[in-house]
């Protein structure tokens, strides 16, 4: 039946057959569970109400519109979800057409809305259409997203905003915002005229006590909404964003209005699964897990580069007072929590705000402070102008720590970490270096931590690919370390993980091969690329960058700036595409980036 001609028994009936779906395939897939179960019935409610074909559903993040994937023709295929070639974690147009915009990284759904409603308007549809965006407490912590309200406030574009707000980021909210949203019942002011209400009426009999009543509710009315109201945009809420009916005719009045309305939802994240319900950070994203009791499947022996880097850090921060960071939102996902926990005053999670993050820990160098921005490498695309402009040119000693370096895996698209080599090799002052495996891990910390400028050194999302390597030698700026010499005319050079995949690729063929360790892309080891340049004439470079502006290309510049003209080089970095979601290895697979597939190339390779 038609989601239109349910009613409010049916819609309800429909949301629990959604979440029971949700739980079924995320315990098997993994995948992000109870930002999704807390908000189904708010996407039933915009289904009901709303029509995905032609008013454009906007999803901030989309990590939690499973329900609307289930919703719009995916639900046998939903089994896939996550998996290569399967159902995309986000909202992917090319997927369905139900899905209006690519996401997965947060807070551009408002602007995404105000650019749908201004051509919406431009062509005359305002009639027929109205941008409807999902927004999350957490992502409400961006400044684009008072980019986007902010002409919206002054342009009135009519406008639909459910603010589901769960009281959550991925971990406790932080900051003013959060506090604002979810202050309205709490707040002294609210709770004294409350009592004092209350006491003054019971003299009075039931008419006061009506009138009190009103007014203590147009009271909880403007408290959150004060800061939207103010800006020009209406506000409704807080509503019980688990009530479908009040969800259907809330949304039917703000539609009416045909002015921006935002609509503020209160949610329980991962409503619907207890043991998920509520404040718990590690429901937000999952693997497979068995659902009676919630014990996760898989259990990783190795330790992940992130131990390792909170490991490293926290030795660092015993010996150095003047060492600090910042997270943006991701306090577990960086590693930063054991900081936080520690050092309450040197280390910070500043919301989704890695712009902020990045300028603010600027200002800290400058203080002669020794800052740690914990950002995962495509998180940090978002501050790219601070990392210029305010970091850079001033010529400061922030550290970049790139987590999630490489493809990262289900994520897709929206989360690889393969651009950062090519996006910040091109700045002046920066330097740019990567670990291979724990021991080298430690040096480039310690060498990170006494470097007087801008730096970055990144890492892979899980454990580096092979722990057996060589003995590492201590980091010197722009020295790379030779790790393997054979007589043949080929050399392996490898970046960071890069270098662990030079070695199994190694392994899997006849002839021996010479492997360097080039630690150092910006700047390069002039010396040592020089003197292996009359050694070896056929090199293949092994790093989880994409191929554009990455470390294949920083190789070429050099021969041909020492005009080196007789050796031919060969990148097995990433193409110049976009790289879908799937299992890791299994992506790899796609690409021919295993290391049987590799040798297979090095070996037909004649130039
Ligand atoms: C620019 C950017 N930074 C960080 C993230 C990581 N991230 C994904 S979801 C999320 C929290 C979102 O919280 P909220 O909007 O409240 O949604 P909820 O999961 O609570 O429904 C974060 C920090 C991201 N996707 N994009
Ligand atoms: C939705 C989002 O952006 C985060 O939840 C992200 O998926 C976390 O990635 P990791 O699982 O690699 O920490
Ligand atoms: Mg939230």
């Amino acid at each position: 039946m038609n989601i239109k001609e349910k009613n409010v028994k049916e819609l309800e009936a429909l949301s629990e057959d959604i979440r029971k779906r949700i739980l079924e395939v995320v315990s098997k897939n993994g995948g992000h569970l109870s930002s999704t179960l807390g908000a189904t019935e708010i996407i039933v409610a915009m289904h009901k109400v709303f029509d995905s074909q032609k008013d454009p559903f906007i999803f901030d993040v989309s990590h939690q519109a499973y329900a609307h994937k289930l919703l719009t023709g995916r639900w046998e295929e939903f089994d896939t979800l996550r998996q290569f070639n399967g159902i995309c974690g986000y909202t992917k147009p090319s997927e369905s057409s139900d899905d209006y915009f690519v996401a997965g990284h947060s807070s551009t759904s408002i602007s995404l809305g105000v650019g749908a409603a201004k051509a919406i308007a431009l062509k005359g549809e305002q009639n027929e259409r109205i941008p409807v965006v999902l927004i999350g407490d957490g992502s409400m912590t961006a400044g684009m997203v008072y980019e986007a309200l902010n002409e919206l406030g002054e342009r009135k574009y009519p406008m639909i905003i459910i603010l589901n707000d769960n009281e959550m980021s991925i971990a406790k909210p932080i900051g003013a915002i959060s506090r604002m949203l979810s202050s309205a019942m709490a707040s002294p002011f609210y709770q004294r005229f409350k009592k004092n209400t209350e006491s003054f009426v019971d003299n009075f009999g039931d008419g006061a006590r009506y009138i009190a009543k009103r007014m203590e509710e147009s009271l909880k009315l403007i408290t959150p909404g004060i800061l939207f109201e103010e800006m020009g945009i209406n506000y409704i809420g807080p509503v019980d964003g688990h009530n479908i009916a009040q969800l259907v005719d809330i949304m039917k009045t703000a539609r009416k209005l045909n002015e921006p309305v935002i609509i503020h939802a209160q949610t329980l994240k991962g409503k619907g699964y207890e043991i998920a319900e509520g404040k718990e950070e590690k429901w937000h994203g999952v693997g497979p897990f068995d659902l009676s009791s919630g014990s996760s499947a898989k259990k990783t022996a190795t330790k992940s580069a992130t131990q390792i880097y909170t490991e490293s850090l926290l030795s660092l921060c015993e010996k150095n007072e003047k060492i600090v960071g910042v997270t943006a939102a991701m306090p577990s996902g960086t590693g930063l929590s054991t900081l936080i926990e520690k050092y309450p005053t040197r280390f910070w999670d500043v919301a989704i705000a890695e712009q902020h993050a990045v300028t603010s820990m600027a200002a800290m160098a400058k203080e002669g402070f020794k800052p740690f921005c914990s950002i995962y490498s495509t998180f940090l695309q978002r501050a790219y102008d601070q990392v210029i402009h305010d970091t850079c040119l001033m010529d400061l000693p922030v550290v970049f720590a790139l987590d999630r370096a490489g493809i990262v895996g289900e994520d897709g698209e929206t989360h690889q970490g393969v651009f950062d080599v090519s996006y910040l090799r091109a700045i002046p002052n920066m330097t740019l270096f990567a670990p291979r495996d724990e021991k080298s891990f430690h040096q480039a910390m310690g060498f990170a931590a006494k470097y007087e400028h801008p730096c970055s050194l990144r890492y892979p999302r899980g454990s580096f690919i092979t722990t057996d390597l060589p003995e590492s030698a201590p980091f010197e700026l722009g020295k790379s370390q030779l790790l393997q010499t054979a007589k043949s005319n080929i050399l392996f050079i490898g970046y960071g993980n890069g270098v662990g995949r030079a070695y199994q690729t190694a392994k899997c063929m006849k002839e021996d091969v010479s492997i360097l360790d080039l630690r150092f892309v910006k700047p390069l080891d002039g010396e040592m690329l020089r003197d292996l340049s009359d050694k070896y004439n056929k090199w293949f470079v092994f790093s989880d960058t994409a191929k554009h502006g990455g470390v294949g290309s920083a190789i070429l510049e050099f021969l041909a700036k020492e005009n080196i003209l007789n050796i031919s080089v060969v990148s097995f970095e990433y193409e110049d595409a976009f790289i879908t979601h799937g299992n890791t290895r299994v992506v790899e697979e796609s690409l021919e980036l295993l290391p049987e597939q590799l040798a297979e190339k090095v070996i037909n390779h004649n130039p």
